[in-house]
Parts: structure tokens; sequence; C-alpha cells
């Protein structure tokens, strides 16, 4: 099959070359010194799900009209990516693989002659030079569209997917976003310490503060009327619980995480944008957990706080310390 993957970073970079190692004809789009370095060595893959190098052809924009498409950029460049190719996605299978809330419903609206479909990756992979991406914990993908069940064009794409890495068509999707931008709280921590996820959740004050920003992004959800969907053992009821439990107890949620993580060190998707220089997701984050607690009247502190301090960073290119955080944090987490 003719597959398309535009923005072949971390997430894009593994699926290509899984798609490839399983016999389909990847074509990838990409920019800069990652472009060339595909184009020169091809793109290589190891870590969790094997080592493979795919030699697939490689441009800013698909030159070729894909089958099925993957948008794998980050949030904030989905939107200017899928216009570039918008005239080679109109009327197939899109699947945008993005953290968040905002990205099925922008391609959506950029792509209303084609069938788009959500992608949630609960796997890590880390760019780690041009041409090169390690998967540094395995986990499923989960596709799907709406809160209901999910449409045939997600259930054909978890089918191809899942002939390459483990994918699986979920109902509720919109609620199972949700669930991931609760995962996602992981992510801001090591964007502001530089330390990995699991450095992160293995320090007792950092955690603390993941905890708390977890529990309220959940009550935030709440408020919204969010049925949470149900994904790698997190769902609506056991949020629910976290929601009202004592921090002490909520923590045991991060530290599911920390043990689903495994050992080999996970920068997360957010940090590795810190490393690169770029501009992060966390307006895509924690800041729509604040966006949405606005838009149900009642406030976020602690994820504001959280949004500010990875803004402090994107604009310092500084680190701070576990103190810093915890200094920094402390009067919102009494
Ligand atoms: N990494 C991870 O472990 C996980 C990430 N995710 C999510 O998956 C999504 C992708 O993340 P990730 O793979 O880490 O991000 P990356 O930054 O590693 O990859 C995105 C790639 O898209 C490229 N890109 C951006 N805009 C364009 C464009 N217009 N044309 C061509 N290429 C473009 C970027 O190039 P450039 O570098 O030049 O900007 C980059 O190579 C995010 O929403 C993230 O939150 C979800 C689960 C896990
Ligand atoms: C699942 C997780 C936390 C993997 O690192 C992720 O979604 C990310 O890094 O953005």
């Amino acid at each position: 099959m003719r597959i398309g993957v535009i923005g072949a970073g971390a997430i894009g970079g593994t699926i290509a070359a899984l798609l490839d190692r399983v016999g389909h004809l990847v074509e990838v789009t990409a920019r800069g010194e990652q472009l060339a370095a595909i184009r020169d060595g091809g793109l290589r893959l190891d870590g969790g799900c094997g080592s493979h190098t795919a030699r697939i052809a490689a441009a800013e924009t698909l030159q070729t009209r894909p089958e099925l498409a993957f948008v794998t950029t980050k949030a904030q460049d989905a939107p200017a990516a899928i216009r570039a190719n918008a005239a080679v996605l109109d009327g197939i299978t899109v699947v945008v693989v993005q953290n968040g809330l905002a990205g099925l419903r922008e391609a959506e609206q950029l792509l209303p002659g084609s069938d788009c479909v959500g992608a949630l990756a609960l796997y890590a992979a880390s760019y780690l030079s041009p041409g090169l991406v390690s998967v540094t914990t395995t986990a499923n993908t989960y596709l799907g569209a709406g809160d209901g069940p999910p449409p045939q064009a997600a259930v054909d794409a978890a089918r191809i997917l899942d002939a390459a890495m483990p994918a699986f068509a979920i109902d509720n999707f919109t609620g199972a976003q949700w669930t991931k931008l609760m995962v996602n709280q992981i992510n801001a921590l090591p964007a502001i310490t530089g330390l990995s996820a699991q450095q992160v959740l293995g320090d007792r004050r950092l955690r603390a503060v993941v905890t708390a920003s977890l529990q309220e992004a959940t009550r935030v959800g709440y408020a919204r009327g969010v049925r949470y969907g149900s994904i790698q053992g997190l769902d609506d009821r056991i949020l629910r619980v976290v929601a009202r439990a004592p921090r002490w107890a909520a923590q045991a949620v991060p530290l599911l995480m920390k043990r689903r993580m495994g050992s080999t060190p996970n920068p997360g998707s957010t940090l590795q944008s810190i490393r690169r220089g770029q501009l992060t997701e966390i307006d895509y984050l924690n800041g729509a957990v604040v966006d949405e607690a606005r838009t149900a009247g009642i406030e976020a502190p602690v994820n504001a706080a959280i949004t500010a301090l990875v803004h402090e960073v994107e604009r310092t290119g500084t680190f701070l310390s576990p103190d810093q955080v915890h200094e920094r944090m402390r009067p919102l987490l009494a």
C-alpha cells in the first residue's frame, strides 16, 4: 500500500520505518537536516521495536498521492503541514497522531473531503540525531473518532498499522484523548528540569507536582462533562477516584506510569523540543487544561504555573533544578 507520513520525527519516523519493514511503499515529509539525512542514508530506527533502516522517498511535501496518510508533526505545526499537502490528502484516510485535544478537529476542518481519524501513541520515541529515531518504551496506539464506536476508517487504519506495531480501534476516542492528556501530565517537568520522565517521577517532590497537576486536570475534565476513555490501564472509574483522592494516594498513577516506562530514559516529546531549541506543545497539553478550565468557569492554577515554567525555559534555554521547581510550585501545592 502507498502510505504517506507527514513529519518524520520521533513518532512519524517510527511509524514510517515499521510500515516500510512490513512491505508498504512509504513516502515521508521532513525538512532541514532530517530530510537531508533520510535522503542520504535512509531513516534508521532502533530500540524497543528492533532495528531497521528504511530507504524511502522523502521530500518537504508528499510527491505522490498515498492511499493512507499519517500526520505526525507537533500540534503547532500540523495545520501548516496539512495545508501544504492538502491536494494529495483529499479523499483518503488521514490519521492524525497527536497529543492534546485539538489535532483531529483541526484536520477535519482543513480536509473536509477526507476521512480523518485520530490516533494516540502510548509508546515513547526519541529523535536521536538526523536520520535516527529510537523507541524507548513500546506500547499500543489507539485509533478512533468521536465519542461512539470507531468509524470504519479507524478500524481499517488500525488493522494496517497493527501489522507493523500494536494498534487498536477504540470507542469514545474523545474521552481517550482526555485520558491521554492526563498521561501527558508527565511531559512538562522533564521540559522544565532537563531530567527524564523516570527521574522526575522518581523524585518525591517533582512527583508531587505531577500528581497535583494530574488531579487538577482530571477535575477540569469532569467540570467539562468528560467521560474519560479507557486506554493503557486508565479509565473513567480510576480517574474519578484520582480526582478526589488525597495526593499521597493519587501518586499511585504517576508511579504506575514510571513502572510502565521501563528503564530506558524517556525525555518525553516536550523536552525533546526544548533540546532542539524549538517551541514546545505545552499550550496544547497543560495549556489546554487551563483553557478548558476557563470554559468551565473554574481555575487551574497548577497547570497554569507549569505552562508558564515551560515557556520560561523555552525563552531562557536554562533548566530549573528540582529545588527551584519545588520553591516556585510550593505555594500552589499547600
Ligand atoms: N515522541 C514521543 O514519544 C511521543 C509523541 N507523541 C506526540 O506525537 C506528535 C509528534 O511528536 P514527535 O514525533 O515527538 O515530534 P518531532 O518533533 O520529533 O517530529 C515532528 C517532525 O515533523 C516535522 N515537521 C513539522 N512541520 C513540518 C512540515 N510542515 N513539513 C515537514 N515536516 C514537518 C518536524 O521537523 P522540524 O524538527 O524541522 O520541526 C519534525 O521532524 C506530537 O503531538 C507528540 O506530542 C505522542 C506520544 C509519544
Ligand atoms: C506517552 C508519552 C508520555 C511518551 O513519552 C508521550 O505522549 C510524550 O512523550 O509526548
